[in-house]
């Protein structure tokens, strides 16, 4: 990279993240990946998210790594103004998900600490979650780019951009017609015009005619920067990514230690799904039938509760399957020889996690995008097995609707992907070259790293375009 210390030292970024597992912790690599090159950079977060994810950053301050100090700054949630619990600043501790829309209403109203802290400490460039569009006007009052995070790859922020774009034209019959746009919506397209481009969790190698696309259909630059797991294991300790894990990295390697090479499925759901208590009991009779060692995980705030589990299960399946309550360290998990396949719900970062660990997929979507990236994994990639489920559900649904899938259909699948065969194993060596790109994409001169130092040198050029526009306005008037 062509970038000097000094040029990069007079860049400052302020990063503001969406508070949900999905998006701040790639949200946070990336700070920390911006600011290995010098430039210096701010977080504003919510006091209990920072606490998520302080100790990682306390942990670069002492490397001997090219970092410059992580500015953190605290915006207060406001709980009772939006009828919260005191303390729910994270999408993963709502205690039902009816309370998402209070969520969504509380981060809106974010908007005044934010501007204060922009004017305050005058950035040159900020990086936001796609989830606060309001970013977007402040960044367009003070005069400074806006660069989105959307958390997810672009194939899938392509489909929703396209689906938006026909769906928008299919609903107005003249150019003239007025229309109705939902408020939210709305304010997230202003915010996507005013948006100078795009930083992504993903490689150009994996999807580069949608990277080539989106930055066609939306006019705007795309940096894939990803996978940015892969950029801070040496740095971090993995099992407090993202949260403090629930199981000692010792108990868990011990167990895997113990595996056959490409043995164990891993079942995971990311940070915030929600199933109902019959869907967990077809798993657990899915998994204990299918008589193949397992590592499952059930979010605390499900495990917890009364009769989840099949009656007995935990004595039959005993050492053949581990059950984390909680927070597993799925990264290091990913990581095992052992682990020969991933029980996903295809939210992106599980499906990238999975990708860069050269481990194959059993893909079961839940809601929103990771119906496309179901699409992606299956259909684009070949490195997937379908679980079979075709309908989206809004977020928790399946709360009410009970299981979608039954055990005998999570058998079936399971067998499929980790009994092996030809397609398997095709599916394994395609995997395992995409997990090798991913490596070269961070790897010296590799993609990522390049496209890091393009965003930079983007951010420079737009600073000092903008220092001398305000020099030549400044000489015009002495003229004058
Ligand atoms: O026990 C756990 C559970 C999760 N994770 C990590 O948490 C993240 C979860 O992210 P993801 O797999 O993307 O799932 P969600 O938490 O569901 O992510 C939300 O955000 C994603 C990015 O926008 C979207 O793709 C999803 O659809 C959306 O649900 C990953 O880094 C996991 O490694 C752990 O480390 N341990």
């Amino acid at each position: 990279m062509a970038l000097t210390q000094q040029a990069a030292a007079e860049l400052h970024i302020f990063f503001f993240p969406f508070m949900s597992p999905g998006h701040l912790i790639p949200m946070v690599d990336i700070a920390r990946l911006i600011a290995t090159h010098g430039i210096k950079v701010s977080i504003a977060t919510t006091p209990h998210n920072i606490s998520r994810f302080k100790s990682m950053l306390l942990r670069d301050n002492s490397s001997t790594a090219n970092y410059n100090h992580i500015n953190l700054y605290e915006l207060q949630f406001p709980f009772t103004a939006a009828n919260l619990p005191e303390n729910c600043e994270n999408l993963d501790c709502l205690p039902t998900r009816q309370l998402s829309y209070n969520f969504s209403k509380a981060t809106m109203m974010l908007q005044p600490q934010a501007d204060h802290l922009v004017r305050l400490h005058s950035p040159d460039a900020i990086v936001s979650d796609f989830n606060l569009p309001w970013t977007a006007q402040i960044a367009a009052k003070y005069g400074i780019p806006r660069l989105a995070f959307y958390g997810t790859c672009c194939f899938s922020i392509s489909i929703s951009v396209a689906m938006a774009i026909s769906s928008h034209a299919n609903t107005i019959s003249s150019d003239t017609e007025p229309f109705l746009v939902p408020e939210f919506f709305n304010k997230h397209v202003e915010a996507e015009s005013k948006t100078y481009g795009v930083v992504a969790n993903s490689f150009y190698e994996l999807e580069q005619e949608y990277v080539d696309y989106y930055e066609k259909i939306a006019g705007k630059k795309v940096w894939p920067v990803g996978p940015v797991s892969l950029f801070n294991t040496k740095t971090i300790d993995i099992t407090e990514r993202g949260n403090k894990a629930s199981i000692e990295k010792d108990k868990i390697l011990t167990w895997l230690d113990s595996r056959r090479p490409n043995d164990v499925l891993y079942v995971c759901f990311g940070s915030i799904s929600v199933f109902a208590k019959s869907q967990i009991l077809e798993i657990g009779l899915g998994l204990e039938a299918s008589k193949r060692p397992f590592i499952w995980v059930i979010r605390d705030n499900i495990a917890n509760q009364d009769g989840v589990l099949p009656d007995g299960f935990e004595e039959r399946v005993k050492n053949r399957g581990l059950i984390i309550k909680g927070w597993a360290p799925q990264v290091l998990i990913l990581n095992h020889s052992a682990v020969g396949g991933f029980m996903t719900h295809c939210g992106w970062n599980s499906v990238l996690e999975s990708v860069t660990a050269g481990v194959p997929l059993i893909t079961w979507p839940l809601f929103g995008e990771q119906f496309y990236n179901e699409n992606f994994v299956v259909n684009r990639l070949g490195i997937g097995v379908g679980i079979g489920v075709e309908t989206g559900l809004a977020w928790g649904e399946e709360e009410e609707i009970g299981a979608l899938v039954k055990w005998d259909r999570v058998v079936e699948t399971v067998n499929r992907l980790m009994g092996g065969g030809e397609a398997v194993e095709e599916m394994r060596e395609r995997v395992s070259q995409l997990g090798e790109l991913a490596r070269s994409a961070v790897a010296k001169g590799g993609s990522s790293v390049v496209n890091i130092g393009r965003l930079v040198e983007d951010l420079l050029s737009l600073k000092n375009e903008k220092l001398m526009n305000r020099q030549n306005i400044g000489a015009m008037r002495n003229h004058e």
